[in-house]
């Protein structure tokens, strides 16, 4: 942690910093003149991406002076220069201090992005977390993503960190027999089966990952896919084949994740009882514990009692390590359970994608304002997540929609937004964070300039009476810079 966000919150950790930033050499920079300040400072590459951007949010808006020197402190200030990362060190190059973004940016990473070079125009478009999802590709094609990531790191001087998510055990397809896709229209009869099929498989048929699933479902149910991209109606039960009519027609994706709802309510039998854990994410952990990830996020979290087992074996499996266990909301049991939850981990995620299949549509936006609003409260750095540009996969430019929904992430003080099928398999990755990059900018800046950001009332925190009076000192000189700047962040 810098000193300058232990100035300003000595008994907190910074609001936006994730605990650990990726391991890279570093490398010194020449000496370089930042023009809002005049200073000649030395610039090296660093681990600090998450941090910096943590400070502006903390600063009184208006002054560029006081805004230089918070953002020059609150950067790690090392020996010889102050670290920053090649897209920060840019950015501070044209624009100053100033122009530094608080909104970090995650992509998937997929076909459409796993070339080295497709990773790097990704860095250098401002991506700070590559995600890896082990719900699809095998472990060596995800080694690949993470070798070639840490070489960009090293060799030209990004910090971009590695999150590995898991699969989890919910219900979910198989693959396609190979195909990307497949089209389902109206009406159409498809075969949902435990049943292994041979190549080339039956037409219409789709695997189920869970055993128990012919026996859970009940004709006249109602089958969504990918969180209700795709719906079906049960119709018929024969053995462990499941017929199922296409109601609301779309796009199958392997391993899409499968919902069921009976009489208006979503339905949860044995499936219920399966583990938040399997047995392959426990090999995945240990392939991320191998391969350093920086954060392990964990999919349909029902309770904290997964994380607090997850960190504990973290604890004893890598020692000394750093990883930070994300929250993944994307459940009805982790809306149950949130506070207890984000309390447990280093961070938390509200999924859009599978949490919009397990409660009603129109309360997901209510649902993310609650978990970004207590996130904040806690101090847990807080990533918002999927469908943020869909649109995208398919054209270059947004719709206004998902502009306002992004706009309205960054002003709920998201500290991350994250592109799934936009960079992992879109047809404009490079554009997909251009926006999201464009996006979060203006409304930082917007909200500087017209101080209209979100107010936030913070419990108190300091634990001991010395913690208490820091506190204090630290809330009443937020005051003064608040009524001298007209703007700045009593929470941190
Ligand atoms: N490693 C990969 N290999 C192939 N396709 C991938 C890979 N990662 C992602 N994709 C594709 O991108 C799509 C969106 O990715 P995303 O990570 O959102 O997956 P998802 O299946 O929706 O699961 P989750 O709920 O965990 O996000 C996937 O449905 C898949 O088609
Ligand atoms: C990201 C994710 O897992 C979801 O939205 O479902
Ligand atoms: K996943
Ligand atoms: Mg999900």
């Amino acid at each position: 942690m810098s000193q300058s966000l232990q100035f300003i919150t000595p008994s907190r950790a910074p609001y936006f910093t994730l605990p650990k930033f990726p391991r890279r050499s570093c490398t010194r920079f020449p000496v370089i003149n930042l023009p809002n300040t005049k200073r000649s400072i030395t610039i090296t590459p660093s681990l600090s991406s998450f941090l910096h951007a943590t400070s502006s949010r903390s600063l009184p808006s208006g002054n560029s002076q006081t805004g230089a020197a918070g953002v020059v402190s609150a950067l790690s200030v090392g020996a010889t220069g102050i670290e920053v990362d090649a897209v920060t060190e840019a950015e501070l190059k044209e624009n100053g201090f100033r122009s530094t973004r608080r909104t970090k940016l995650i992509c998937t990473i997929g076909p459409a992005t796993c070339g080295f070079e497709q990773l790097e125009a990704l860095a250098v478009g401002g991506m700070n977390v590559a995600r890896i999802n082990m719900c699809h590709g095998s472990r060596e094609w995800h080694q690949t993503v993470i070798e070639r990531v840490r070489r960009l790191n090293d060799e030209k001087g990004f910090a971009v960190a590695i999150m590995m998510d898991t699969e989890g055990s919910e219900i979910h397809m198989g693959d396609l027999g190979g195909a990307a896709s497949a089209k389902t229209e109206d009406g159409e009869i498809w075969t949902f089966s435990v049943r292994a099929f041979g190549t080339p498989r039956p037409e219409r048929t789709i695997n189920v990952n869970y055993d128990g699933f012919a026996e859970d479902v009940k004709v006249g149910d109602e089958l969504l896919v990918d969180g209700g991209m795709v719906r079906f109606e049960v119709t018929e039960k024969i053995g462990p084949d499941v017929k199922c009519r296409c109601t609301d027609p779309g796009l199958l994706l392997p391993q899409a994740n499968l919902t069921l709802w009976r009489n208006g309510s979503l339905v949860s039998e044995r499936n219920a009882m399966l583990p938040t854990i399997s047995s392959k994410d426990w090999l995945d952990i240990d392939f991320g514990i191998a391969e350093g990830v920086d954060f392990i996020a964990i999919s349909f979290v029902k309770s904290a009692e997964v994380i607090n087992h997850l960190k504990s074996y973290i604890a004893a499996r890598a020692c000394g390590s750093e990883i930070a266990v994300i929250a993944k909301m994307e459940s009805v049991d982790s809306l149950k359970n949130l506070e207890e939850i984000i309390q447990a981990s280093d961070g938390a995620m509200v999924a859009r994608g599978d949490l919009g299949a397990q409660i009603p549509l129109e309360q997901v936006p209510s649902a993310q304002q609650k978990i970004v609003q207590l996130c904040r409260q806690l101090n847990k750095p807080v990533i918002v997540a999927s469908q943020l540009l869909e649109s995208m996969i398919e054209y270059p430019t947004p719709t206004r929609a998902e502009v306002a929904d992004v706009s309205e992430a960054v002003r709920q003080r998201a500290d991350a937004l994250m592109l799934s099928g936009e960079s992992a398999m879109g047809q404009y990755p490079e554009k997909a964070l251009a926006v999201l990059r464009s996006v979060s900018v203006r409304i930082e800046k917007w909200w500087r300039e017209e101080k209209c950001h979100e107010a936030m009332e913070l419990p108190d925190v300091g634990t001991l009476f010395a913690d208490s009076i820091s506190e204090e000192i630290c809330n009443s000189a937020a005051k003064i810079g608040k009524s001298a700047f007209g703007s700045v962040s009593l929470s941190h």
